[in-house]
């Protein structure tokens, strides 16, 4: 059995659509179910079961080695860091870590930062030489900024819309995001048929995409 766990909601969304063109198995109520595991045969490898998990659970769920594989956001991998092996760049639910704010704070000296991103926010502060009180928040990041508990936020934008309908800017973009196929370290030698198998098809179905787009 091959175990993938993958991030629920908009990775899983965007993900779907690539994992078919792979010809990968799935389930056929993978997206209209309450359910959270989901078993499917595999013609020729071993079965796959799918886990459902929330985004930033699955790098836990990987390198504890209870799922072989995960999708995920690279913003997670970066902010937590966890000793996997990161297989491929799958270039679906792309976005970028920017930090932002109000067009008026911009020349002001930095004091506090409101994040789902606590580590990675600290790093980047410290890398520009400013100390600064992180604020850790779990989502609706803007709103800090907005009602005046941050003076920078540093978060995900991709078409900038909440930005703008929030009266924010962009001060810096940090990193670019995208979804990533990670690996238990063990499960990567035990497992390797079936995984450099995963990886050759979604390789495949991202060189049909690339040449689609040209
Ligand atoms: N606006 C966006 N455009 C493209 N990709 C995004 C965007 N926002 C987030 N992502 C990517 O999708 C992943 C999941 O985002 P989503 O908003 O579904 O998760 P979440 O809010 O962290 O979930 P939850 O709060 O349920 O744990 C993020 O980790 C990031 O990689
Ligand atoms: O630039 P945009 O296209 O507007 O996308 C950026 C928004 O998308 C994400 O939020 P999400 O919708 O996941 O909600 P959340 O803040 O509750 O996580 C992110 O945190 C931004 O708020």
């Amino acid at each position: 059995m091959l175990t993938v766990a993958l991030a629920k909601g908009r990775t899983v969304d965007d993900l779907l659509p690539l994992w078919q063109e792979a010809q990968l198995p799935l389930p056929a109520d993978l997206d209209d179910t309450r359910a959270l595991v989901f078993e499917v045969a595999w013609d020729g490898y071993s079965p796959i079961r799918y886990l459902l998990a929330k985004p930033a659970d699955v790098p836990t769920y990987v390198s504890f080695g209870v799922a072989d594989l995960g999708v995920v956001g690279k913003d997670v991998l970066l902010e937590q860091q966890k000793e996997l092996y990161e297989l491929l760049d799958l270039a679906v639910s792309k976005c970028r870590l920017c930090v932002a704010g109000l067009p008026k704070d911009f020349d002001r000296r930095p004091e506090r930062v409101a994040t789902k991103y606590p580590k990675l926010a600290d790093a980047y502060f410290r890398s520009q030489g400013q100390s600064v009180e992180i604020v850790p928040l779990s989502g609706s990041i803007e709103l800090a900024s907005v009602i005046g508990l941050a003076d920078r936020i540093y978060d995900l934008v991709q078409t900038g819309s909440t930005l703008k309908a929030n009266g924010l800017v962009v001060y810096d973009t940090v990193h670019d995001i995208s979804a990533r196929l990670v690996a238990n370290r063990s499960s990567y030698r035990m497992k390797q048929r079936e995984i450099s198998e995963v990886v050759r098809r979604l390789n495949e179905a991202m060189a049909k995409r690339e040449a689609v787009r040209q």
